[in-house]
């Protein structure tokens, strides 16, 4: 059986205080986008992980669609499995890649094996695994709050706009890119500034990671200056980082950005 897990992108992040258990509490609004993984599940004699494509760092039984598949067998009597995965989502990059590959493998466990889980099970066990993967379960626009794991629904839709992705040649740890920034509430809850029209979002739609990401590593903060300078409407980084993405009110091809970076159109 197979799926294709999608990326996210986070239009706006407010980290807003860092809690007792080391984690920080946020607000943002997870989107889906059209930069897609690709998962299978086939029985097998044990269980093991595949990877092709993109190099994912570290041992990979420390993937995270194998821990997906043990957590499951902690509560459910399944078979072995083999997990095939084809890596196409830049790793480090903001876009939550590796959440929703093991969001995407509970719900194919699911799926095959008639599991019966709902929706806010899936959650509860996608959240074990990381804060980013409760989203990936339903994967629709939502704005997220708490550790990012907790959701309402989020009437946004950017169909109508051109969106760009830009992946520098630079791997963002998400905790350091945490430890660097200091919590403070916003003056305007994203929640309200998000349905404003996105040609008002500039500025106001920020990312409390962007001062000390872009502090660090200047070719970042300097995608973004381009992607105006490009005409964009709005940009933002995504996340922890190292991705940009932007919104066109028409198609563009940005060749001097693709010189030094990967660039995604039309995600
Ligand atoms: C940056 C975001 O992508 C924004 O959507 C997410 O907050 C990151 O979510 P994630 O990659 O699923 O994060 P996890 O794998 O749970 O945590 C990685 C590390 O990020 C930090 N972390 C993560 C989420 C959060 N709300 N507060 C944190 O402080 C912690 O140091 C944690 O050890
Ligand atoms: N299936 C997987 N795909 C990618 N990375 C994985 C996976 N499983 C475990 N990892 C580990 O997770 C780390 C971060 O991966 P990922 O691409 O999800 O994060 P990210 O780009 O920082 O996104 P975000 O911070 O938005 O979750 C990688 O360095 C890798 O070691």
């Amino acid at each position: 059986m197979l799926s294709f897990p999608n990326a996210k992108i986070n239009l706006g992040l407010n980290i807003t205080e860092k809690r007792s258990d080391g984690y920080h509490n946020l607000e943002t609004v997870f989107y889906p986008i059209n930069i897609k993984d690709s998962v299978e599940i086939t029985d097998a004699e044990f269980t093991s992980c595949k990877i092709h494509g993109i190099d994912i760092p570290g041992d990979t039984n420390d993937n995270l669609c194998v821990k997906a598949y043990h957590l499951i067998k902690q509560d459910f009597d399944i078979p072995a499995q083999q997990i095939n995965l084809l890596k196409n989502i830049p790793i480090g990059a903001g876009l939550g890649g590796g959440s929703a590959d093991c969001a995407f493998l509970i719900k194919l466990l699911n799926d095959k094996f008639g599991l019966g889980l709902s929706v806010s099970q899936m959650e509860d066990y996608a959240r074990q695994l990381g804060a980013d993967c409760a989203f990936f379960i339903e994967n629709k626009p939502v704005y997220a709050f708490n550790k990012g794991d907790e959701f309402e629904h989020c009437e946004i839709d950017l169909s109508a706009w051109f969106k760009v992705l830009v992946k520098p040649p630079v791997h963002v740890s998400t905790a350091d890119a945490y430890a660097l920034v200091k919590p403070q509430k916003p003056l305007q809850s994203l929640k309200e500034i998000i349905h404003l029209p996105p040609t008002t979002w500039k500025n106001k739609v920020i990312n409390d990671f962007e001062p000390s990401v872009f502090a660090k590593y200047p070719q970042i903060h300097q995608i973004k200056t381009s992607l105006y300078d490009a005409g964009a409407t709005f940009a933002l980084m995504s996340g922890s980082g190292s991705s940009v993405f932007a919104i066109f009110n028409e198609p563009v091809k940005l060749p001097e950005l693709e010189s030094n970076n990967l660039v995604f159109y039309n995600i």
